[in-house]
């Protein structure tokens, strides 16, 4: 189970954007998170994946304390999260190719680098994957970011607006590619979207932010 309880979190000394949110994502599970722009949900995903260090409150794994270790986490504890953002540039190093940027994790694990079936899957060519960022598409690109998220098979996965700015088939793909990974790994995944209808097809519960504090 990956957990926030009690969470406060903000950017500014001043009002907290989430004041004492509280979530479980159990093994295996999609969990929608709905609510309306600005409410915190961006903010609260960045948390379970430990990017953003809360106020107070605390982030566990299968009820070990986590909250603190922010960019000291150890490697198995970032491997076991991962998380997918909604604009897939300003998440990759533009010097690096697909391939590289896929492989990126698995290295930094030092485990072996195979990604052909993943990079099969997400619908990624040998061409493609020579190909640097600026010379991709969007939605070429957030594929590369959702097979980079999935390499190290990780326990838990936050998706956050993944989809926002892909059409109907390529947003259909991916959910695909990520429900066939995550049930075989059984992860739970974190499915973050104000788009009502889409967390209605995909998720197997939904919570809107508002109803975690
Ligand atoms: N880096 C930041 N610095 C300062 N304030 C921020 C930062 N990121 C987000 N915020 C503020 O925190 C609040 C919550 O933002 P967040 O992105 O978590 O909401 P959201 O529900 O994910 O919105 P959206 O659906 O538009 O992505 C907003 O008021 C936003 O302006």
């Amino acid at each position: 189970m990956l957990s926030a309880k009690d969470v406060v979190v903000g950017y500014r000394r001043g009002e907290p954007v989430l004041d004492g949110a509280s979530i479980d994502l159990a093994a295996g599970e999609v969990l929608g998170l709905a609510g309306p722009s600005g409410s915190g949900k961006s903010t609260l995903g960045r948390v379970l994946a430990l990017l953003h260090r809360p106020w107070s409150g605390r982030v566990s794994l299968d009820g070990s304390d986590i909250t603190g270790f922010r960019h000291r986490t150890p490697p198995e504890t970032r491997k076991a999260i991962g998380i997918v953002f909604q604009h897939p540039r300003p998440a990759v190093d533009p010097r690096f190719t697909l391939r590289d940027i896929i492989s990126e994790p698995l290295l930094a694990a030092g485990e072996p680098g195979e990604i052909g079936a993943l990079t099969d899957e997400v619908g990624l060519t040998d061409e493609l994957l020579t190909r640097r960022p600026h010379e991709v598409s969007d939605g070429q690109l957030q594929r590369a970011c959702l097979a980079r998220a999935l390499a190290p098979r990780p326990r838990y996965l936050v998706c956050d607006e993944m989809t926002a700015m892909l059409d109907a088939s390529t947003t259909a793909a991916l959910v695909r590619v990520v429900d066939r990974r995550t049930r075989e790994d059984d992860t739970g995944v974190l499915a973050i979207s104000h788009d009502e209808a889409l967390l209605e097809r995909w998720a197997d519960r939904a919570v809107h932010v508002a109803e975690l504090v």
